[in-house]
């Protein structure tokens, strides 16, 4: 099997997007039809047929989802049991899964994550999972050394787009912030990850879409590591706020959108011209005007789709 990195990039190439799908399933805002019995067990069985919908709807367009694992969470057992049907059913349908479920421990427990969600052999058979670095290096330690054994990939947390991001990530010590001393850090694994010939490395950074003058900084620290570019859309990025995520070819970054997609159907224009009876199509409709507005107005136009 070609490793993540190589497995990303031909996907999007083929598919001719960087828009990666958010499945951020939230009971009280699913199509009314799916909101017929609010026990754990039916919030659970709704948010399985919602997000294997969503995937019919985008499988075509798009080549990677993104399942928000604390959707899932919320319900135990049984949500997460869904979501293990959701990310079999992507892959089945050909889609690359990146686990949203920012892991990060000491050393020893990371390699219990580790093992857990990355690879296809593994339990979960995540493409690739997004890790939280800062409980230090050594805790990344394990899922790198994953990556590489299993041909997945992660993404750590950079620069997040919230707005209290800056909290931490922003401090300066001895003069440098800390968000780029992680991307620093970040590169030099996904550097050391890469293969011969090969631009990107099996570690990439999540760097927020609301942040641009810092995506810019990063995209220029981290030339070797694929950049997951949330904050598009409900949180008010752009698409002129995530082109500089991008390399020369139009590669190098996912640009994420959940709510404005997997909800379409409740928002203008699409409510008014498919409404909550053909969600899926709004759904689909959402997407494919992301796709367009990117390939309008960011480098991810020089992608050609196969
Ligand atoms: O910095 C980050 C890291 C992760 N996220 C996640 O992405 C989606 C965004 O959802 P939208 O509905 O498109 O706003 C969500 O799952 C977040 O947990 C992020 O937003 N920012």
């Amino acid at each position: 099997m070609a490793n993540f990195a190589e497995r990303l990039a031909t996907a999007v190439q083929q598919k001719g997007t960087p828009t990666l799908v958010g499945i951020d399933p939230r009971f009280e805002q699913l199509p009314p039809s799916l909101q017929t019995d609010s026990s754990l067990a039916g919030q659970a069985a709704a948010f399985e047929k919602f997000s294997c919908e969503l995937i019919d709807a985008i499988a075509d367009l798009v080549a990677v989802v993104k399942p928000q694992a604390a959707f899932f969470e919320q319900l135990g057992p049984l949500g997460m049991a869904a979501l293990a049907k959701v990310v079999t059913y992507a892959r089945q349908q050909g889609l690359l899964v990146i686990l949203d479920c920012k892991r990060g421990d000491i050393g020893s427990t990371a390699e219990a994550y580790a093992k857990a969600y990355l690879g296809a052999d593994s339990a979960w058979g995540g493409d690739c999972l997004t890790v939280n670095p800062y409980l230090g290096d050594d805790s990344l330690t394990p899922f790198v050394d994953q990556c590489v054994a299993t041909d997945s990939g992660i993404f750590v947390l950079v620069k997040t787009s919230n707005p209290g991001s800056g909290t931490l990530q922003d401090l300066s010590i001895d003069g440098q912030t800390i968000y780029r001393r992680m991307a620093a850090h970040v590169e030099s694994l996904a550097a050391a990850t890469k293969m011969p010939g090969q631009s990107y490395g099996a570690v990439g950074a999540v760097v927020g879409a609301t942040y641009p003058e810092q995506l810019s900084e990063l995209r220029e620290v981290m030339p070797s590591a694929w950049l997951l570019v949330p904050g598009f859309g409900s949180q008010g990025g752009g698409p002129k706020d995530v082109a500089a995520a991008f390399d020369a070819n139009g590669l190098g970054a996912l640009i994420n959108n959940s709510r404005g997609i997997n909800f379409a159907f409740a928002k203008e224009p699409y409510k008014s011209k498919y409404g909550e009876a053909k969600w899926q199509d709004a759904s689909a409709a959402a997407t494919r005007d992301m796709i367009a507005a990117l390939k309008a107005d960011t480098p991810a136009g020089r992608l050609a789709a196969s």
